[in-house]
């Protein structure tokens, strides 16, 4: 059976949920009491999908521009420029950014289009985006719209879904919906015998 390698990054602001979305794909797992991210964390999962393995690397981004240790303003310069200006290394040579906001802060969402931004001025240019609203199990809080969110990735060409790492709600799908992409198939690296690398 072929396989074939996909590097996916996260992006998007902290606490949206990048990491539980990783580790409820990969492990099946939640964990309500998760710690930040510091920097990037690295992870991989091979499914099959229609008569093909794909192994998915990825490469879950930290989005905190300050983090709680950083006390003074050179702190935090220093830690911007060491991780967050980081974050093309991730995306460069991706198959595909999953950029995640959360359902229940409109900031995020704004958050969101400033990385599609990026992401279009400084990215693979076939990368396929996938947008997701995470915390959809939160709707009584809501503050965006799935609506609104939806309009706006029709009108950048992304895939859209609305997912709860919680809940284990359209983690699976949002994964399979990139391996469908027609896009992702071009940045796709088929792999032979011992050639495999992590
Ligand atoms: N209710 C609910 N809470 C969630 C969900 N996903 C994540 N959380 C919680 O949101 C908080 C932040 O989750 P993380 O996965 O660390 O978020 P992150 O985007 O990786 O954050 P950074 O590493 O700081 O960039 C944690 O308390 C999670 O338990 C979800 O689908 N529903």
């Amino acid at each position: 059976m072929a396989l074939r390698e996909l590097k996916v990054c996260l992006l998007g602001d902290t606490g949206v949920g990048k990491s539980s979305i990783v580790w409820r794909f990969v492990e099946d797992s939640f964990d309500p009491n998760i710690n930040p991210t510091i920097g990037a964390s690295f992870m991989t999962k091979t499914v099959q999908y229609q008569n093909e393995l794909h192994k998915f690397l990825i490469w879950d981004t930290a989005g905190q521009e300050r983090p709680y240790f950083c006390t003074d303003k050179e702190e935090q310069i220093l830690y911007h420029y060491r991780f967050r200006a980081l974050a093309p290394m991730y995306y460069r040579g991706s198959a595909a950014a999953i950029i995640v906001y959360d359902i229940t802060k409109e900031e995020t969402f704004s958050t969101l289009k400033n990385w599609v931004k990026e992401l279009r001025q400084h990215g693979p240019p076939n990368i396929v985006v996938a947008i997701a609203g995470n915390k959809c199990d939160l709707i009584d809080v809501r503050e965006v719209m799935e609506r609104d969110a939806k309009d706006y990735a029709d009108s950048i060409h992304a895939i859209f879904v609305e997912t709860s790492a919680k809940n284990a709600i359209n983690i699976n799908e949002l994964f399979i919906e990139i391996i469908s992409h027609p896009e992702s198939s071009k940045t796709n690296r088929s792999v032979k015998g011992n050639e495999m690398q992590v």
